[in-house]
């Protein structure tokens, strides 16, 4: 694994990692399912479904609640029609705006890898006045791939200057997805515990785990220095 000389570049999940977002998604699931007279799904359920993309949600929907699968295409339209915009209920995680700022006044470039699609990616973190802060956002339908396939990941690291042979940079994430990204890539994972992990923290791969993002700049310097 490669692990970079100061300031590298720094690339982040979003869902569970920088924001949490799972009530919106859950407020707009059950909206649509309310639509076609399907009982609401917990959040705990639905907080379970997020990580793989809106078509990996949206089969697990259909798997949980036993509709048929030709039923899959047209309700995930109408979540996105329904999601794109909505940010009322999602929260960025505390010490998160410190955190970035932190790092980009360091000189590392920030950048995104998220796969949840492109125009709710943008309407939340133009939400939260932090999209400026990103030097790249590669998006769930911004490549054919998706986490964990590593194409996305070395896409974002590859536009923070990083070569695109051997990349050198950390990966921000909270997920076994993004586990297996950083390995395959591969670059060290700072894993965030109080994401929508399902896996215990130890069976996870990951360079270091943090509860706080009080404590990620250090982490980020311990591992560009090791
Ligand atoms: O929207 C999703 O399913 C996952 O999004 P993430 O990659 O930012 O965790
Ligand atoms: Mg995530």
């Amino acid at each position: 694994m490669t692990v970079c000389y100061a300031p590298c570049p720094v690339v982040f999940d979003l869902d569970g990692t920088l924001i949490d977002s799972a009530p919106d998604i859950h407020a707009a699931v059950n909206a649509v399912l309310r639509e076609v007279d399907v009982p609401p799904l917990t959040l705990d359920q639905v907080r379970g479904f997020i990580g793989g993309g809106v078509e990996v949600l949206w089969h697990r929907i259909i798997v949980a609640t036993h509709l048929p699968e030709t039923e899959q295409r047209p309700l995930m339209a109408a979540f996105m029609a329904r999601y794109s915009r909505s940010t009322a209920l999602t929260r960025l995680y505390p010490g998160v705006l410190e955190a970035l700022g932190v790092l980009a006044d360091r000189g590392h470039p920030l950048g995104l890898c998220t796969n949840k699609p492109m125009q709710p990616t943008r309407a939340v973190l133009a939400h939260f006045g932090i999209e400026d802060l990103f030097g790249t956002i590669i998006a769930g339908d911004s490549l054919p791939e998706r986490k964990p396939h590593p194409a996305p990941l070395r896409a974002a690291l590859a536009a923070l200057g990083a070569e695109p042979d051997a990349p050198k940079g950390i990966f921000v994430g909270d997920s076994e997805i993004d586990a297996e990204t950083a390995e395959a890539v591969p670059v060290p994972l700072m894993l965030f515990t109080q994401g929508y992990r399902k896996t215990p923290v130890e069976q996870l791969p990951h360079f270091a785990a943090f509860d706080h993002f009080d404590a990620l700049p250090a982490l980020v310097e311990q591992a560009v220095t090791q």
